[in-house]
């Protein structure tokens, strides 16, 4: 009796499944087994030399035809603008804080992704990464901030925080609920670009642009308005996916057409970065990258860690030149 009970919940037991799964959750969690490297290693922490092909060529700028066309998006100054990436966005701003929506992935790779910013920021600032406010006194810039999933944890960490978006809509999503806490209502959000902000000649200690890079419609160009921001040895960091067959097959396939963890059609695979292209359009806009993570699902906890791995989604940090 016991051993027939034990036989017929293993899997359960093993946590494979939910207690209540719906029929294609072994089918999912197998697929994302498949396409995951297993020997992914854990993040070692320490900073990766990257090779650097100096003869690559630099990565001609994605067309993505005309510049949005919204009464309330600001047309001045729209290099890194893409029409078409921004209407993706703005079609499902409202979407932003909920956890289980479209969105989903950005909010479970949150701690993952604040892990390295505060470790290299508190490391390169010279901040205790252990007290309550590791980032007080630091004026920081999240570009392309969306509904402010970031802007918030940074500003709970004691970061002076600035969000700006090109979407009017999730301005106005990151307002209202950065509003709901004292901790996050003095996050400063405008609906702008890095470029604009650039000919406003604003300057930061630390400029931060997650998952936006592969959106844009010129990515050296973006870089260049980053570094602008970035005052002299301060600090950029940009996550990105890396343009390998891995991502066509994790970041693309499953995670758009097989999970329906993001909307079809979210990214295009021939804009994704790989970690050396980046490397070098940094490097061309006067940033040197010190440090490099991948980051790793766990297919088993639904967890994501740092990893050694750049092999598909990674975040860099770097840190302009004096
Ligand atoms: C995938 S979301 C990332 C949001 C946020 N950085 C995060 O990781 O939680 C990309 C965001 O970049 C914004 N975006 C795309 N192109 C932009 C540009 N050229 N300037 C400013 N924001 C842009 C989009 O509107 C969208 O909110
Ligand atoms: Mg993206």
């Amino acid at each position: 009796m016991a051993s027939k009970l034990l036989r017929n919940n293993v899997h359960r037991i093993l946590g494979l499944v939910p207690t209540n799964p719906n029929p294609n959750f072994l089918l999912k969690r197998l697929i994302v087994l498949s396409c995951q490297s297993l020997s992914a290693r854990p993040y070692s922490g320490v900073a990766q030399p990257v090779p650097i092909d100096l003869s690559l060529p630099e990565k001609p700028p994605i067309d993505g035809g005309t510049r949005i066309d919204q009464k309330n998006l600001k047309k001045d100054s729209t290099s890194s603008l893409n029409e078409a990436e921004l209407a993706k966005f703005a079609s499902i701003a409202e979407t932003w804080w909920d956890a289980e929506g479209p969105f989903k992935p950005l909010h479970v790779m949150n701690p993952t992704r604040l892990t390295f910013i505060r470790s290299t920021l508190c490391r390169h600032f010279r901040k205790d990464p252990y007290c309550t406010r590791p980032l007080e006194g630091l004026k920081i810039v999240d570009v392309g901030c969306g509904g402010g999933l970031l802007s918030e944890p940074l500003a709970r960490m004691g970061a002076t925080v600035t969000g700006v978006d090109a979407v009017e809509k999730n301005i106005k999503i990151a307002r209202l609920h950065a509003d709901l806490d004292p901790l996050t209502s003095a996050i400063k959000y405008r609906c702008t670009t890095a470029e604009k902000l650039v000919e406003e000649r604003k300057e930061f200690d630390a400029v931060i642009s997650l998952e936006v890079i592969e959106h844009v419609a010129n990515p050296a160009e973006f870089c260049k308005s980053l570094a602008a921001l970035t005052v002299s040895d301060g600090a950029t960091v940009i996550s990105t996916i890396n343009r390998s067959m891995r991502s066509y097959a994790t970041a693309i396939i499953a995670a758009e057409y097989l999970l329906h963890w993001l909307p079809k059609g979210t990214h295009q695979w021939s804009s994704f970065l790989t970690p050396e292209e980046l490397v070098l359009i940094l490097q061309r806009a006067s940033i040197t990258a010190q440090e490099m993570a991948g980051f790793a699902y766990n297919p088993l906890t639904g967890q994501w860690s740092l990893s050694d791995d750049i092999g598909v989604n990674f975040i860099a940090f770097g840190t302009k030149n004096q």
